[in-house]
C-alpha cells in the first residue's frame, strides 16, 4: 500500500481541502528524514526528485531506496519526478517506477508546452501515474522581468490548457520562486490570481517555491562561515492561505537543504577533531526531519494518513 499513484494523493487532497507535502531528496539522509517525519506525522508525501538530483545520485540509486524501504512504512507516498523537462525523463521515470511524474515546458511556448504535456499523459495516465504541469514561469529576484503578467499564470488559459491535456494537476505561478532568495522586498504572492485558476479549473494545484527560509537556520549558516544575507522566504501565513485557496502539494527543497547545511556547519565549527561522517551527518539528518515535520503541519496534512 505505502507506494501509491500521486492521483490518490492529489484527490483526497482536493476532495478534502489540505495539501500533501513533496520533499525532495538527492541522497539516503533527506530521504530517510522525510519518511520517518511523515511516518511521526501519520501523513501521507510526495518524494520527489529533479533531473539534477537524478544526475547526482543516479536513478537506480534514488528509486531502488525508495522500493527498497516502501514495505517499512505505513504512510501512503508517491515517487515523483519533479520538473522533467523532457518526455525521455518521463519514461525513465516510468521505467524506475515512480508513480507520479511532472513535465515542466512552462517556459516553452504555451503551445509546446500543451503539446508535450498531453502527450505525457496519455503515456502515464493508462499506466495509473499521474501528470503535474506548470502554467507561467517562476523566476528568481535576480531575473529581470518586464512585467508581471507576462510571467504569472493567466486563469483562463489555465482552464484551456486543463481541458486540452487531462493533467491531474497543475502548478500555477503565482509570484513564488525557488530557492533561498525568492523577494527583493516583501513576499507577494498573487492571492486573487490563484483563486481564479481554482474556479476555473478545480485541479489539485501545487505551490512551487514555497520554503520559509527561516530565519532561524539563515542565522545559524551566517554565523558559522555562510553567506546567505538577503535571504527570503514564504511566510507561513501565505502557505496556509495558499492552502485554504486550492493549493493540494507543497513542494519544499530549500527549507530541508537549509536545516542540513546549518546544523553541518555548525557541527563541524564545534567538532574539529572528528573524521567520523557520521558524527556530522547524524544530526543533519534530525534536523532535516524536524523541519519535515514543521512544514508537514503548516499543510494541515498531520493525521490525514488515515483517509488513504
Ligand atoms: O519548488 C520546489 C521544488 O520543485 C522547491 O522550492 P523551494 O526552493 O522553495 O524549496
Ligand atoms: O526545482 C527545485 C529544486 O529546489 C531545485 O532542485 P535541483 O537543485 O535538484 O535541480
Ligand atoms: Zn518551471
Ligand atoms: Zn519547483
Amino acid at each position: 500500500m505505502p507506494l501509491v499513484s500521486g492521483k490518490l494523493l492529489f484527490e483526497r487532497a482536493n476532495e478534502f481541502g489540505f495539501a500533501v507535502g513533496a520533499f525532495n531528496f538527492n541522497n539516503m539522509e533527506f530521504l530517510k528524514a522525510i519518511l520517518e517525519a511523515a511516518q511521526e506525522e501519520e501523513a501521507p508525501v510526495f518524494l520527489q526528485t529533479t533531473e539534477s538530483a537524478i544526475g547526482y545520485a543516479g536513478i537506480e540509486f534514488l528509486a531502488g531506496m525508495v522500493h527498497a524501504v516502501k514495505d517499512s512504512y505505513k504512510v501512503p507516498f508517491a515517487l515523483h519526478l519533479d520538473h522533467g523537462r523532457s518526455v525521455e525523463s518521463v519514461l525513465l521515470a516510468i521505467r524506475y517506477g515512480y508513480t507520479s511524474v511532472m513535465i515542466d515546458y512552462s517556459d516553452k511556448p504555451y503551445k509546446e508546452n500543451l503539446e508535450v504535456t498531453r502527450k505525457v499523459v496519455s503515456l502515464c495516465s493508462p499506466l495509473g501515474i499521474s501528470v503535474e504541469a506548470e502554467l507561467g514561469r517562476l523566476v528568481g529576484r535576480e531575473d529581470e522581468v518586464e512585467s508581471v503578467e507576462e510571467v504569472l499564470v493567466d486563469p483562463e488559459q489555465a482552464k484551456e490548457f486543463a481541458l486540452g491535456t487531462g493533467i491531474d494537476a497543475l502548478a500555477p505561478a503565482i509570484g513564488t520562486a525557488h530557492g533561498a532568495f525568492k523577494f527583493k522586498g516583501e513576499p507577494r504572492l498573487d492571492f486573487e490570481r490563484l483563486r481564479r485558476v481554482k474556479e476555473r479549473t478545480n485541479l489539485p494545484l501545487v505551490l512551487h517555491g514555497a520554503s520559509g527560509v527561516y530565519y532561524e537556520y539563515v542565522n545559524e549558516i551566517n554565523m558559522y562561515g555562510g553567506e546567505l544575507k538577503g535571504a527570503r522566504g514564504v511566510p507561513d501565513d501565505d502557505v496556509r492561505r495558499a492552502i485554504e485557496l486550492g493549493i493540494n502539494k507543497v513542494n519544499t527543497d530549500t527549507d530541508l537543504r537549509l536545516a542540513f547545511i546549518s546544523t553541518l556547519r555548525r557541527m563541524m565549527s564545534e567538532e574539529r577533531r572528528n573524521v567520523d561522517p557520521r558524527k556530522f551527518l547524524k544530526p543533519a539528518m534530525e534536523e532535516v526531519k524536524e523541519v519535515v515535520k514543521r512544514r508537514i503541519r503548516l499543510y494541515g496534512s498531520s493525521g490525514k494518513a488515515s483517509l488513504f
